[in-house]
Order: C-alpha cells, then structure tokens, then sequence
C-alpha cells in the first residue's frame, strides 16, 4: 500500500455559487514532488487550502500524515505559502524570519540555511519593502522553510521569477523531496512540469490527470505538458458531448 501524506476522498468544496471540487480524491505519496497544473480558475488553490485545512468543506475527507487537515498536531509539520505574501515590507529579511523563527518556535540556526536556500543571502539584511516582487515571494517561501515541516504546500512560488531562479527552485524543491518532504506546489505554466516526479492536471475542479510526465506524453501522443494538456481537455470534452 502507498504511504501516502496525503489523502483525500470525494472531497466537496462549494465557494459562493460555485461547486469547485466535486467527489474529488487524491493520494499523494510521502515524500513525493507534485506539481499540481491547471489554468487559472481551475481549483488548485482552494484544493491547496483543503489540504492545509483552511478551507470549509461540504463534504468528504481529507487527511494529511494520518490527522485530518487542519488538525492541531499538524502546525508545524505542514508548511503552506500562499500567492499572497504575507511577511512584513518594513524589516529586512532577516528580521522576518527570525520573527517567524520565534512564532513557530524553530531554531534560529534555521534562519540563515532557509535565506541561503531561496539564494537571498546577498539581500539578508535589505527591507522587504525594497526587494523585487520574485525576491519577495522567496522570502516568503523562506518562512516555509524554517522547522521541519514534513509537508510543503506551495501556490505558485515561481510566478514572476525569471528562468535561471525558477529552475534553482525547481531544483531546491527536488532536493527536500529527496530528504524525505512531500511537496504539493502549483503553477499555471505547464513547462514546470518536467521538474515534478508526478503531475496533476486540474481542470474546473476535475482531474484530468495523475501521472508522470512521460506516461502522459506516451499516452496522449503530445510532445510537451501543454500539448498533453490540450489533448486531454479535447478528450474530455468528446466525453462530456457523445
Ligand atoms: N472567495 C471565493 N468566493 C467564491 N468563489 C471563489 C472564491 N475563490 C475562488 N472562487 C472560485 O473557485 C474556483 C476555483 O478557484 P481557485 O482559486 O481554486 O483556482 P486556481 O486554479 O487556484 O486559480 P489561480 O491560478 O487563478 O489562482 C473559481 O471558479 C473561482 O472563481
């Protein structure tokens, strides 16, 4: 059986007049990379919420390294980065992680492996407020890192970042799934997924795919991720009209 670090059966999620998820389930392996891909509007950060637990379900489960989401002991075992930055423009760089160090209660050793992680060491000591939109988002990704979190819930890191720095992330996120951290990271471009060991394709709340890459190709016939994507939206709608 998978050791699975995340689990999810017929999960429901209704935001607003939409029914966003529907009878949605998903194993992710521990220790796993995952690229979750889909277009804009597609459910990947209200599925990323559902399995950080901030996210009212209608209906189904979600659990996450055995606990259901949300669940207390998973504070610090689950780290989650929205699109949204949320650290503070009028310290430095450090200041913010060592302040997040001290509310997470993660040692302060942690806090110079995480800026030499996201490659900010030169900019440890400049104001967030002056930083660039993509070295911001590293920071923030650095406030992930401090601890150990066994989970790593990512929305979008890579948005705004120029190619050299997001193939380093790439790289950085294939490395701490090696060490054993299960990440679940999302994007829009579909070029990102030949950096993830497995692939979920959202579209309108529903799974297009779960695959390798390779697997995907092979099985559509397309040359890249966005061809296969395209395939199987083509594919899906026959369904849906026969
Ligand atoms: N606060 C909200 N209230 C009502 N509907 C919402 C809310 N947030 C999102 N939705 C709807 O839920 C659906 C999925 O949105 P979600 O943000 O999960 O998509 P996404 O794939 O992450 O998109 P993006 O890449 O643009 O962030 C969309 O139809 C969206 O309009």
């Amino acid at each position: 059986m998978m050791n699975s670090a995340v689990r999810i059966r017929g999960l429901r999620v209704v935001r607003g007049p939409v029914t966003v998820l529907d009878d949605f389930d998903l194993d992710i392996r521990a220790g796993s990379l995952t690229g979750l891909l889909g277009p804009s509007g597609s459910g990947k950060s209200t599925l990323m919420r559902a399995v950080v637990g901030v996210q009212k379900v209608a209906g189904g489960t979600v659990d996450v390294l055995g606990r259901p989401a949300g669940d207390k002991s998973l504070r610090d075992r689950v780290a989650y980065v929205t699109q949204a930055p949320s650290i503070y423009a009028d310290l430095t760089v450090r200041q913010n992680l060592r302040y997040y160090a001290r509310v997470l209660g993660a040692p302060m050793s942690d806090v110079d492996r995480a800026i030499e992680q996201v490659d900010l060491g030169s900019r440890a000591d400049h104001l967030v407020g002056r930083l660039s939109g993509g070295q911001e988002s590293r920071v923030s990704l650095a406030t992930a890192l401090l601890g150990t979190p066994e989970v790593l819930v990512l929305d979008e890191p890579t948005v705004g970042l120029d190619p050299v720095l997001r193939v380093q992330l790439w790289e950085l996120f294939n490395r701490l799934a090696q060490d054993g951290v299960t990440l679940l990271v999302s994007s829009h471009v579909m070029d990102e997924a030949e950096r993830c060991e497995r692939l979920i394709l959202l579209r309108e709340g529903r799974l297009l795919a779960d695959d390798t890459l390779p697997a995907l190709l092979a099985r559509t016939g397309a040359a890249d991720a966005e061809g296969a994507f395209l395939e199987l939206v083509e594919k899906a709608e026959q369904e849906v009209a026969s």
